[in-house]
């Protein structure tokens, strides 16, 4: 075993669907370890997890939060991950640096599809993970009825590693499914050793019977046995149970009541007992292990100070006070504990840490003291789906918001942010309404910056329809002094879309000398940029054929107001029309939804291109559309109460369109009005 790593711990991420009860279980597991002694509860706002003040305004989780505990003298470090699917990025990178995760969910049929997501990346990634069932104090499904809903969204097989006992639709105690041994709970104290309830024999029995088979299915010595009506000695049982929970082959399901304690201490045994070791995952994920110091950024916080916190799991090596990663010197070394920070001196492998002053080094990236190291896989990136212009409410502040953003990009890499070439507005990105209010309420509190918003405008275009030749413009002006003179024909033709604008010259015998025809182009494009609707007009091709000067008062500024007079007269008879920018996206929801998703598509000027089966995700559908920009901004949020919240989709830009007349007319209007 390697000296510097550190096997009497744990880290475990609790994750799962929103609300299910994960912050209120991380206080429970801190209460029954000892190291909280009174609990806090969600509603009071006085958890450890939750602890930013934009969670406890929501009473929801908005990030990740870290508490370290200790049970029968090993470490556990915790990661409360948000459940929300528009905080999924805080969760995806703080699950990168576990051994472990506990999959908080609801005895609630139709809310078991929520997990899909959250399986598919577990499964993906191949993280050793274990359901706990929370709020069994309102369970009104029987237990396999839970379990088969659960079943169908993992593509590992689930195996009952608890048998509830129930009274009603509260949890009164449980069987351990190994051991066959009953114990019944109690508030505040640990659960009670009670004989085998006999009305609960023969499903038991079949339970048990199939969590057996299914460790046997990979475990050849373990089938014999089963073949031939052999008991399998319980330490084998459990053998499998942790040799196949760290491999990520099955996934055991617990059941609790966060609130009331039930089930913690069962939850913790099997954690201690069966959890992967650090150094199981570190071999899986790196191979061949060396003492050179290697961690990896799960997330990035900026202190009330303004001082900055990169939380790191450590994958080899020790890290200590004021080590030098990727060429930055850390701060200082701490343990968190919510919002609280315990300065360390130093951090083996396999522990979870806070550095500070990492300057420049971002969320999922790979630090070392060695330059070449080969960096670890990292989260995907969640590309932005909604949108919010926003403005600074004091003029002043305009300078302010650009550092700030920075600050809470590197925080939450969910964001995006741009000044929009077009509309000048500066549009804050990120994964839903949500997200952005909590982004704009750190805005005002952290950076005291407060916002206004509105919706982002669309960047609509024009285009013409029809050629024109020969369209004259003349610039004479003639004040005192001497005058100014420019005079020019221009041909000015739509080109196919995609094609944006070309300007060529046809002068023979000199008839507009060349030093003034860069004059004409720029009147040409100065004039482009701000067509006669108000926006930018693209696929315009424009020739200049002829034109005249005068040897005194010819300039390249008069050819430029004489081209700008030529295009004003020529876009008008050109029949000009607006364009819409069109996108194409691609629709990931559960195939019993399609169909409404398709209607939802169509409802919104989409055109379908197709839609199919996902390969690597069953009962799961693509859908290819075409949609105009103007109908994204609140699609995602229609999509997801379509879906449950699990509906996502990619976009990208696509190509330019022409606007519906009537809707053309409607949005000029309204363009106008304002
Ligand atoms: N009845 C019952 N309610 C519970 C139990 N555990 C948690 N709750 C309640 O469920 C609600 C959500 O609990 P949280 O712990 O905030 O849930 P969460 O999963 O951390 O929430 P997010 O991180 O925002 O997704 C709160 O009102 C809790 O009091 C439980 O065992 N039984």
């Amino acid at each position: 075993m390697n000296k510097n790593v550190k096997s009497s711990s744990r880290n475990v991420a609790i994750v799962g669907p929103y609300l299910s009860g994960k912050t209120t279980l991380l206080e429970s597991l801190l209460f029954v370890t000892g190291v909280i002694s009174r609990k806090g509860n969600v509603k009071d706002g006085n958890t450890v997890g939750d602890s930013a003040n934009e969670a406890r305004d929501r009473r929801m989780s908005v990030e990740i939060s870290t508490a370290n505990t200790e049970y029968e003298n090993t470490r556990f470090t915790f990661i409360d991950c948000p459940g929300s699917v528009e905080f999924a990025q805080e969760t995806y990178h703080g699950l990168m640096g576990v051994d472990a995760a506990i999959v908080v969910c609801e005895p609630i049929k139709e809310r078991v599809l929520t997990l899909a997501p959250l399986f598919k990346f577990l499964d993906d990634w191949e993280i050793p993970h274990i359901v706990f069932v929370n709020k069994m104090d309102r369970a009104n499904i029987h237990v396999l009825e839970t379990l088969n809903a659960l079943k169908a969204f993992s593509s590992r097989p689930l195996v009952l590693h608890q048998y509830p006992i129930m009274q009603g639709e509260q949890l009164t105690g449980f069987i351990d499914m190994v051991t066959e041994k009953a114990y019944q709970y109690h508030p505040g104290a640990p659960a009670d050793s009670i004989t085998f309830p006999e009305n609960l024999k023969a499903e038991e029995h079949l339970a048990r019977a199939e969590m057996l088979e299914t460790l046997a299915n990979f475990d050849d010595h373990l089938l014999e046995e089963l073949l031939d009506d052999i008991e399998p000695p319980q330490e084998e049982i459990f053998k499998d149970l942790k040799l196949e929970l760290g491999a990520d082959l099955v996934v055991p399901v617990f059941f609790g009541v966060a609130e009331q304690d039930f089930g913690v201490r069962p939850l913790l045994e099997a954690l201690l007992r069966e959890a992967p070791e650090p150094e199981t995952t570190m071999e899986r994920r790196l191979g061949t292990i060396s003492d050179t110091p290697v961690a990896q950024v799960l997330k990035t916080f900026y202190t009330p100070q303004g001082g900055k916190l990169s939380l790191v799991r450590v994958w080899q090596g020790i890290l200590t006070d004021g080590i030098v990663l990727n060429g930055v010197r850390a701060g200082g070394l701490y343990r968190l504990m919510g919002q609280q920070q315990q300065s360390i001196n130093q951090a083996v492998a396999g522990e979870i840490v806070a550095l500070s002053r990492l300057e420049g080094i971002k969320t999922g990236e790979t630090i070392s003291t060695n330059s070449q190291i080969k960096p670890l896989p990292k989260a995907e990136q969640l590309e932005p789906v909604f949108a919010l212009a926003i403005t600074p409410e004091k003029r002043n502040d305009e300078v302010k918001l650009s550092t700030a953003i920075t600050k809470l990009l590197e925080e939450d890499p969910a964001l995006a942010w741009e000044q929009h070439g077009d509309t000048h507005e500066v549009i804050l990105w990120g994964q839903g309404e949500i997200h952005l209010q909590v982004t704009l309420d750190r805005l005002r509190r952290k950076y005291n910056l407060p916002m206004s918003t509105h919706l982002p405008q669309v960047p609509y275009k024009e285009t013409i329809r029809k050629p024109v030749n020969s369209v004259h413009g003349r610039y004479k002006h003639q004040s005192g002094g001497h005058g100014q003179f420019g005079d020019v024909y221009l041909n000015i033709q739509p080109l196919p879309r995609g094609e944006g604008f070309n300007f060529h010259e046809k002068i023979v015998g000199g008839v507009v000398p060349k030093q003034y025809i860069p004059g004409v182009e720029m009147g040409v494009r100065e004039f482009l940029s701000h067509g006669p609707l108000g926006f930018p007009m693209v696929d315009v091709a424009v020739t200049l054929t002829n034109g005249s000067y005068h040897t005194v008062d010819s300039s390249e500024q008069a050819f430029k107001q004489a081209a700008r007079l030529a295009m004003q007269m020529g876009v008008t008879q050109a029949q000009p029309t607006l364009l819409e920018p069109i996108l194409k996206v691609d629709v990931n929801t559960p195939s019993e939804f399609t169909s409404k998703v398709l209607q939802l598509l169509t409802g919104r000027r989409g055109q379908i291109l197709g839609y199919e089966g996902r390969h690597d995700w069953q009962g799961w559908d693509n859908i290819y559309a075409y949609l105009p920009q103007a109908e994204m901004q609140d699609f995602i949020v229609e999509l997801r109460s379509l879906t449950l919240g699990v509906g996502s989709f990619h976009w990208e830009q696509d190509h330019l369109q022409e606007v519906p007349e009537k809707l053309a007319e409607r949005i000029l209007q309204h363009i106008s009005f304002k």
